[in-house]
């Protein structure tokens, strides 16, 4: 399956990216420190893949590398330059898809892109081809709470392309979708990295991408404290 790569991408544009650096990285969520410990160096064109169990802190390793969360401990630079600094041009080159969809219910698929790409100060130039990219194009004048998991799935997976950023966090994207859309996903994203575009993809599944880096968070799993050094 080659996307929509035949006749020109929707990603077409997208500078490649910086490269994205973690050093001795830690992440706490509330009283619990997650992972501690973290490095790693991703390339433009590079795919980093989150592995480990539930509740390990792959989502929450996404939304610090999206500035959403700071870490406990550590450094996160991108193209050398600490991202905390200058956290919105940082953002502004990069997209966030986690768990929620993202999307207004009442506006139709169409309208939802348009509507990101002017929030991201894109044109609309890319929408068509984002919409053909991922099969939406018959639902596209659809209000989205009309569409399925899958759809809704494949609307957000859509943005990716409406509105071009070379770096892409990604939360367990092929959730809900069937075979045929996983097979865009993983089209999409190949091409992607081809354009110097860099990936960082949570997943509990193979996704059969090539050549990722991988983090498996359960080995950054601080040790369990001793006994004696409980605090009754
Ligand atoms: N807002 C929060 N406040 C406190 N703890 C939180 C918060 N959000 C998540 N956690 C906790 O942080 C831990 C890691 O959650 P996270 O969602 O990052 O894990 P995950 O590896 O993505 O899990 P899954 O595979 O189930 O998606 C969990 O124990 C969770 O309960």
């Amino acid at each position: 399956m080659g996307g929509i790569a035949a006749g020109g991408t929707a990603g077409e544009g997208t500078a490649a990216g910086a490269p994205l650096a973690a050093e001795a990285l830690a992440c706490r969520r509330g009283e619990r420190l997650l992972f501690e410990k973290l490095d790693f160096v991703l390339p433009p064109g590079g795919l980093l893949l989150l592995t480990g169990p539930n509740g390990s802190g792959k989502s929450s390793l996404l939304r610090l590398l999206a500035g959403l969360l700071r870490p406990a401990a550590g450094r996160l630079t991108s193209g050398g330059q600490p991202v905390f600094e200058e956290l919105g041009a940082y953002q502004a080159r990069l997209h966030f898809l986690g768990h929620q969809e993202a999307a207004k219910p009442v506006l139709s698929g169409r309208e939802n892109l348009e509507f990101w790409c002017r929030l991201r100060g894109a044109g609309t130039a890319r929408i068509d081809a984002a919409l053909a990219a991922f099969e939406l194009e018959e639902l596209a004048a659809q209000p989205m709470r009309l569409y399925s998991a899958g759809q809704k799935r494949r609307l957000a997976l859509a943005r990716l392309l409406a509105a071009p950023a070379p770096l892409w966090l990604l939360d367990e994207p092929s959730v809900g979708l069937d075979s045929r859309s996983v097979a865009r996903l993983v089209a999409e994203i190949e091409a992607h990295r081809g354009r110097g575009g860099q990936v960082v993809l949570a997943t509990h599944v193979d996704l059969g991408l090539a050549a990722p880096q991988s983090l498996g968070l359960a080995e950054h799993a601080p040790a369990p404290l001793e006994l004696a050094e409980w605090h009754w």
